[in-house]
């Protein structure tokens, strides 16, 4: 039954990518179905016509037919190998961005980070790609295996009923053995999915530029490689294991084949010395158990590659079926309903409970926050307190176990994810660094604003990184990358885009870490009148000076507008309306600055400490004076 909708699926997805390749597919399958047959039959009227002995105008049509059937022979193969490449294209290219539109469907975070997901997701990526086309193809090949194999059974039917039955008695063994074995490969690849992502993540770690500095200074590239080859030698000893598997299976029944045929042939000498079937008859004969065999082992591996590619299919199909990680509301159309209205009063966090799986200890116990309409609030804490949770929260990238998170009142879960989002403008603490232009790096923020120059950069100049952009090669559209290079055209030497890459020519130009985050900032401002801006460490890779700019700049543009900003740095945040303090997953101060310094707690414990650093000397320097 999953075999069946499985079938049914791929094809499904082959006729919605290109019905009419499929249908020329299918014709042409069936065509190089029945040339082998028509070939024997029509060998054997010309063997036999040529011993009776008869006229060449009986024997004319016959030798008109073999030449036909000749042309066909030499023709089909490639019409059909062309077929099925296109087809696999399509059917490739249709069933990736379906894919890629259930992953992007996926509202939260929690099942990019479950590995098991992960496993089914990479190999329905890979499944993806080939799969549905493998299946189509494969179907046709076992379609048209039947029709051979059964037109030369007809055929030996008719010269000897006890070979025919003999041949595939001897031909039914390995077609299950077969089936048996492609379940084992589907199998094996899902058991060996974390042993190849690891060894992915070496590779990765191994030729990438972030990694690569550290690699040479602590000298563990060779200990990593090490571990990368023992992954591979775990894959490749189960990969050993299935292929002797299938070679004692395979040897054992080409053998039984072997002998089948051999018999087959003793008989028909015999026969015919006898004279009880003519020398057409053999050359039938030969040919009939000659194309039984090979069609059978055709059609037994047409059937376990098909079989194998529908269970890999079954991995992309349970991906698409997966439903959504989180719930949503049921109609987003009904007259707005679940659309967020702009913010008025507030966000309110209420006796939030929260922790990334039943297996993860409680990141929020119970929290109580509300960021009022109009004003700023600093989220503060120290490292793994809860306070990038919160940000994520807010964003619905994860739903509260207990308690909830409301937008004027509102659940969060009642409203259309996509429409929340569109009113929020935020900076994550590990914000992206896109391989795009400087333009598009700032434009993904608001893709309205995609081309408007203008508006890019105005919210360049704001994050203080519009003279770094405009001091690029070609400003607001360098390529800021070094994985593609900005010039693919060969250089005047002749030399290739790699070579010239690799002499430093030609490149996309990467900037420092402060200017990405200015670059990120950027983005967030782009989204500046949303109605909620969130910016998680905004200037944590920045130098004083810039961080003094960038919260002057971000103190004018906050004032009277709703905001959340979490840091470390205390003197940046100082102003805010309201200053947050969490601990142990709840809030455990909150007011402004002075309330919070006189009431002497834990805000200003940090604050004391913080200043003070900045003040006093070291105690080293006063032992070296
Ligand atoms: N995706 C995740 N899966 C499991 N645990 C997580 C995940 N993200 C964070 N945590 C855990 O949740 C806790 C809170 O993390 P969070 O990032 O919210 O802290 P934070 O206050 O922002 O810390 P920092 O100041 O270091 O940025 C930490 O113990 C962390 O290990």
């Amino acid at each position: 039954m999953r075999v069946g909708t499985g079938l049914l699926g791929a094809l499904a997805l082959a006729w919605r990518a290109g019905w009419h390749t499929l249908v020329g597919q299918a014709g042409l399958a069936l065509l190089g179905s029945v040339l082998p047959v028509a070939l024997a039959w029509l060998t054997k009227l010309a063997l036999d016509g040529v011993a009776r002995p008869a006229p060449f105008r009986d024997l004319l049509p016959i030798g008109l037919g073999l030449a036909a059937v000749g042309v066909g022979a030499g023709l089909v193969p490639h019409l059909e190998r062309y077929a099925r490449q296109d087809m696999q294209r399509r059917t490739g290219l249709l069933a990736q961005d379906r894919l890629f539109a259930a992953a992007e469907g996926f509202v939260g975070l929690a099942r990019f980070e479950a590995p098991a997901f992960l496993d089914r997701l990479r190999l329905a990526h890979q499944a993806g790609g080939i799969a549905p086309g493998a299946v189509v193809a494969g179907a046709l090949g076992v379609g048209r295996g039947l029709v051979t194999v059964l037109g030369f059974l007809g055929a030996l039917f008719l010269i000897s009923p006890w070979l025919a039955v003999a041949v595939v008695a001897a031909a039914a063994p390995a077609l299950a053995a077969e089936l048996a074995l492609s379940r084992r490969w589907a199998a094996l690849l899902w058991r060996i999915g974390p042993v190849q992502r690891r060894e992915s993540f070496y590779q990765q770690l191994l030729t990438s530029v972030q990694a690569a500095k550290e690699l040479r200074l602590f000298g563990v590239g060779r200990y990593l490689r090490e571990r990368m080859a023992t992954e591979r030698r775990t894959a490749n000893a189960e990969h050993r294991t299935m292929d002797r598997r299938e070679l004692r299976y395979q040897s054992g029944l080409g053998l039984l084949a072997a002998v089948t045929s051999g018999v087959a042939l003793l008989w028909a000498l015999h026969a015919a010395a006898r004279g009880s079937i003519t020398a057409g008859d053999v050359a039938l004969l030969v040919a009939a158990v000659a194309g039984v065999q090979a069609g059978t082992t055709g059609l037994v591996t047409e059937i376990s590659t098909a079989h194998q590619q529908l269970l890999l299919f079954g991995h992309y199909r349970a991906v698409l079926a997966s439903g959504p990680d989180l719930p949503t509301p049921a109609d987003t159309s009904t007259a707005g309903t679940h659309r967020p209205a702009p913010l008025r009063v507030g966000i309110e966090f209420r006796d939030v409970w929260f922790r990334y799986s039943p297996d993860h200890p409680w990141t929020l116990r119970g929290l109580d926050l509300t960021i009022p309409y109009g004003r700023s609030v600093a989220l503060l804490g120290r490292n793994g307190a809860g306070k990038s949770t919160v940000v994520k929260l807010l964003c619905r990238l994860y739903d509260p176990d207990r308690g909830a998170v409301l937008w004027d009142g509102v659940d969060l879960r009642d409203l259309d994810p996509a429409e929340l989002r569109r009113r929020i403008g935020a900076v994550f603490q590990d914000f992206m660094e896109y391989d795009l232009s400087a333009a598009d790096n700032i434009g993904l923020g608001d893709l309205d604003a995609l081309g408007d120059e203008s508006r890019i950069s105005a919210a360049a100049r704001r994050a203080g990184v519009h003279d770094t952009i405009t001091n690029l090669p070609r400003g607001y559209q360098t390529l800021l990358s070094r994985l593609f290079p900005d010039d693919h055209a060969e250089s005047e030497d002749g030399a290739t885009s790699d070579e010239t890459a690799a002499s430093g020519g030609g490149v996309g130009v990467p900037l420092s870490g402060g200017q990405w985050q200015r670059l990120a900032l950027a983005r967030a401002y782009l989204r500046g009148e949303r109605d909620l801006l969130i910016l998680d460490e905004p200037s944590a890779g920045l130098d004083a000076e810039a961080e003094y700019d960038i919260h002057v700049g971000l103190r004018q543009f906050r004032a009277g507008r709703t905001s959340l900003l979490v840091s470390h740095r205390l003197g940046a945040v100082r102003d805010a309306d309201l200053l947050v303090v969490l601990d142990g997953g709840r809030v455990v101060e909150q007011g402004d600055h002075a309330t919070l310094l006189r009431a002497d707690g834990r805000y200003a414990q940090m604050f004391q400490l913080q200043a003070q650093g900045y003040l006093t000397d070291s105690p080293h320097s006063v032992g070296v004076r």
